[in-house]
């Protein structure tokens, strides 16, 4: 559905040294400096998939969006979408896609939702039919049926967000380009959001591309990950597979029976691996994957344990030692 190949994007900034005289001269001669927003990336994304798009800010996720939106033009490289080169922004790849930015809004501020909704479907030239159909169905997984008439400037941010969604999807896109669709947005919202993308995908076999800085986005949604640093691609792939090259170790999270006060102290604890965290009631113990069986049992033996879990590195740390690992290798610091 998506293909890509040597995707590249130079953006040309001008550099200004500080001082007077420095700002005089650059009046008359300029000094440009190329920044390698993308470069030369690779990957394609199958009809259907739900891939998530990673990597630290700056990292060119969304010039790359863009590009696969045909909003900006490549500086080289190929890239198709269902077919369609993006730059050319022919009316049938423009009904095939969606480009939600979770920062920009476009619906229509002092009008309600409602109004965006009928322009975009004049816009896309959605049959009247069609469109009441879908309007009918994404009201309902999205619950917004009491605010689509009200004017959006006196929507919560939540709601918004809702009906931007709503109103990028009306027109039935097979291909969703999501730049932090959950950004600002409480827990339960993220969740609702997430649970619609979701819906949305498993009902029309719609391909997943998601930017988020949320970790939890990345773990309801993303079974593939495509995580890029500085322009480059380092990673594509399955997400458990990652977490498991990158920190091959489990947290063992330790309850302990308080009816008779015991607290092990650090020393207790660190008999058993590297404590995360220690407080009274709760540790969390580091181990080797293959040493997880030998440790739970030391610990039962050895601990007045009320209750116990063995857990995955949390996927921050996976991600910040992917990044750290990259430009070490890379010789940046
Ligand atoms: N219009 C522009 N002109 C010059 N440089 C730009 C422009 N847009 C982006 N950049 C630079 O290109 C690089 C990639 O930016 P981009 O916005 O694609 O990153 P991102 O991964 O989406 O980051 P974030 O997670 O912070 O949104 C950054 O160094 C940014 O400063």
């Amino acid at each position: 559905m998506i293909q890509v190949r040597g995707l590249t994007k130079h953006y040309q900034v001008h550099r200004r040294p500080p001082g007077l005289a420095a700002a005089v001269r650059a009046l008359f001669s300029r000094t440009y400096e190329t920044v390698k927003a993308v470069d030369a990336i690779d990957f394609s994304v199958g009809e259907g998939e739900r891939v998530g798009f990673l990597g630290p800010n700056g990292a060119g996720k969304t010039t790359t969006l863009k590009m696969l939106a045909g909003l900006l033009h490549p500086t080289s490289g190929d890239v198709t979408v269902a077919g369609f080169v993006p730059r050319r922004r022919e009316a049938a790849f423009l009904r095939t896609i969606t480009l939600v930015m979770g920062q920009k809004q476009q619906l229509l501020w002092d009008l309600p939702p409602a109004d965006t909704f009928e322009l975009n479907r004049a816009v896309f030239d959605v049959p009247r039919a069609q469109f009441q159909e879908t309007l009918k169905e994404l009201v309902e997984l999205l619950e917004i049926g009491d605010v689509v008439q009200k004017p959006t400037r006196q929507l919560s941010l939540g709601e918004r967000m809702k009906c931007e969604l709503a109103a990028a999807l009306l027109h039935r896109p097979k291909v969703l380009f999501l730049d932090e669709p959950t950004i600002g947005l409480d827990v339960s919202m993220q969740a609702t959001v997430r649970g619609f993308v979701r819906s949305y995908n498993e009902r029309y076999g719609a391909s997943v591309l998601l930017t988020s800085h949320y970790m939890e986005d990345v773990v309801q949604l993303c079974p593939r990950v495509i995580v890029i640093d500085r322009g480059r691609l380092i990673y594509d792939g399955d997400l458990r597979a990652l977490s498991h090259q990158v920190r091959p170790d489990k947290r063992i999270v330790v309850r302990f029976e308080s009816a008779n006060g015991v607290v092990p102290s650090a020393a207790d604890l660190a008999r058993f691996g590297q404590v995360v965290s220690a407080e009274p009631g709760q540790a969390t113990i580091q181990v080797a994957a293959e040493d997880v069986s030998g440790a739970v049992a030391r610990i039962l033996a050895g601990l007045p344990v009320a209750d116990l879990t063995v857990e995955d590195p949390p996927l921050e740390e996976v991600f910040s030692e992917l990044f750290r690992s990259n430009r070490r290798a890379a010789g940046v610091t």
